[in-house]
């Protein structure tokens, strides 16, 4: 090799020390790379997703999975703590998408500019004897500030929104898009994901069988009497005792609270949560790939009953929840609960929109 050759600097390596973040670096933060000259080679160009609030205890385990997907090119991880070392760290992986970390408000229009998935596990988590409700004025005016972010950066994004409460951080969101312009209720889905995995665990377990092969819709909204699964549509089709039906409807609706009393002060669910977002967000993104059929519990907005949100079967397509799936046929016993949910569900869904034009 030539002298002049071997203290040449490598092109290959000029090319990544060339593509560190400065910005990142500026803050005392670990360096990234930057997405657009690291695309994966060879492979499809796959979709761009943002996490924000991805230094949490969701978070952190939610960039994991994303980072192992393979329809991820670019994983964005934004937060207002801790993203350079969780985005080092993330980074190491040696899967495909390229991950770049942005810190505090400053980055958050560099975090979501030309994004197709927003997920959005922000916010303050539950503490035993507190409600989600009691997270309202915290995480509030949280999702307000992203979702006005979403709005200016990539309106077309399709968001999958975690921070609770649930049933009042969509409207939030929604009212947020409307005076943007940017609304379209097809691209805003809250996140119930979890309740449809506990009930699945949950009613696998009464039956004696594997978790993955049961199926149950949770319908309504994500907080206690809100959260309706309805036992009689099972599939495999099954039936159950008034004994196991009241235990297992129980057990779904506290199934949050059962955490965070087990975490004791430590926060609440995290890691079942990650792997649902996680499940919630790859069946987004096949969908906006154009795999068809594919159908899961979202809390959006709906005509399936009076109220203008509710969770219930959406089928994804690629522009988001391309139709919303009726309830079907209900017993009495959900009859009663249906009514309960919506009650609650209708107040929480009023203070997300008074909070938003007071
Ligand atoms: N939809 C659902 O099924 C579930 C929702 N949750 C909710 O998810 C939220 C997050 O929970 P955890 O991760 O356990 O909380 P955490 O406190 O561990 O993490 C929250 C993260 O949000 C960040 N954050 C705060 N303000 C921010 C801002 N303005 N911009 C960006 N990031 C910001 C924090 O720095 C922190 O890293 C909570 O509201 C919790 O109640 C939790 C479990 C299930
Ligand atoms: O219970 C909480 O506060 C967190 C949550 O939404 C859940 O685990 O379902």
């Amino acid at each position: 090799m030539q002298p002049d050759a071997a203290n040449a600097p490598s092109r290959r390596l000029a090319r990544v020390a060339g593509h560190l973040n400065p910005q990142m670096k500026e803050e005392g933060g670990a360096p990234a790379l930057r997405p657009a000259a690291c695309r994966a080679k060879g492979g499809a160009p796959g979709f761009k997703v943002a996490i924000l609030g991805a230094a949490g205890g969701i978070g952190q385990p939610l960039s994991l999975l994303m980072k192992t997907n393979p329809l991820v090119s670019v994983l964005h991880l934004y937060d207002v703590v801790n993203t350079p070392g969780v985005t080092a760290d993330i980074s190491h992986m040696d899967t495909t998408a390229v991950v770049r970390g942005f810190l505090g408000a400053q980055q958050l229009d560099a975090a979501l500019t030309g994004m197709d998935l927003v997920i959005i596990p922000a916010g303050l988590p539950r503490k035993p004897g507190m409600t989600r409700d009691d997270l309202f004025n915290k995480n509030a005016g949280i999702v307000r500030m992203l979702c006005e972010g979403v709005a200016r950066c990539c309106p077309n994004a399709i968001v999958n929104l975690i921070s609770n409460p649930v049933n009042s951080t969509v409207p939030i969101a929604a009212e947020v898009f409307k005076k943007a312009g940017t609304y379209n209720p097809k691209r805003l889905l809250g996140v119930t994901t979890l309740d449809v995995v506990r009930a699945n665990t949950f009613v696998a377990e009464v039956l004696g069988v594997d978790p993955r092969d049961v199926s149950v819709p949770v319908v309504g909204g994500h907080a206690g009497v809100t959260i309706l699964p309805l036992l009689s549509q099972v599939t495999p089709p099954s039936s159950f005792t008034q004994e196991e039906i009241k235990y297992l409807t129980n057990r779904i609706q506290n199934g949050g609270t059962e955490v965070v009393e087990a975490k004791a002060g430590a926060g609440s669910a995290t890691l079942s949560m990650a792997f649902a977002a996680a499940k919630f967000g790859d069946a987004c993104l096949r969908a906006m790939r154009g795999e068809a059929g594919i159908v899961e519990c979202s809390y959006v907005a709906s005509e399936v009953t009076e109220l203008p949100f509710f969770a219930s079967k959406v089928r994804l397509g690629r522009s988001g929840a391309e139709e919303i799936l009726p309830l079907g046929p209900l017993n009495d016993f959900e009859r009663v609960g249906l009514e309960a949910a919506k009650k609650e569900l209708s107040e929480s869904i009023q203070k997300g929109i008074a909070f938003m034009n007071k």
